[in-house]
């Protein structure tokens, strides 16, 4: 059974949208990161906080594989770094999988991520000059593992509902 990935930066819309999608497709969801949580039993602010950011990268990175070899079949929301880090992006390309990158525009990410901060512990403490920067920046960077997604759709201007059916006719 192939997983269905959704990948992409920050507020891109990753949790939001396989939600929605596994409602849609009658798939099970899971977010990478609330697995991480659960299996540390901290919240993603507490592991960077408490352990660092190479910890996580390396826990993120197993968790990814455990999913990815669960027998079912299940929708995948990443974390944005995920690609970014221990050649997972090779994982994006595999049989097995169906990846999807969600790409917005540096401003779309800026007006969704200037809310919700706080829990993003890259971003928590930036001012909105600051966060633009940084955004543009970081996608730059960033952009050659998302680039490795089987498919991309593009979220700007669309509802959760429109970027839903866009994946529902890759996945038909
Ligand atoms: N059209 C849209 N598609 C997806 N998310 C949207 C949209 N419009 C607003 N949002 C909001 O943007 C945020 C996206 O956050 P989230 O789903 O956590 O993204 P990610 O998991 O990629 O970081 C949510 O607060 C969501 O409600
Ligand atoms: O981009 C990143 O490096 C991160 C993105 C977050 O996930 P979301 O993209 O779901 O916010 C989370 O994994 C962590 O804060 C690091
Ligand atoms: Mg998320």
């Amino acid at each position: 059974m192939k997983k269905i990935i959704l990948l992409g930066y920050m507020g891109c819309g990753k949790s939001t949208i396989a939600n929605k999608l596994s409602k849609n497709i009658e798939i099970p969801f899971v977010d990478l990161d609330k697995k991480i949580e659960e299996k540390v039993n901290l919240s993603i602010n507490a592991i960077f906080e408490k352990h660092g950011e190479i910890y996580f990268r390396k826990l993120e990175h197993e968790v990814f594989i455990e999913l990815l070899h669960s027998p079912e079949q299940l929708i995948i929301g990443l974390g944005g770094g995920t690609p970014c880090y221990a050649n997972n992006h090779e994982l994006l390309k595999g049989d097995n999988v169906v990846s999807v990158y969600l790409k917005a525009s540096i401003d779309t990410l800026f007006n969704r991520l200037s809310h919700n901060k706080s829990k993003r512990p890259l971003i928590a403490d930036k001012s909105d000059a600051e966060m633009k920067e940084f955004i543009a920046k970081h996608l730059f960077d960033r952009s050659f593992y998302y680039n490795q997604a089987q498919y991309k759709v593009i979220v700007d201007d669309k509802t959760i509902d429109q970027t839903v059916l866009d994946i529902v006719a890759i996945l038909a």
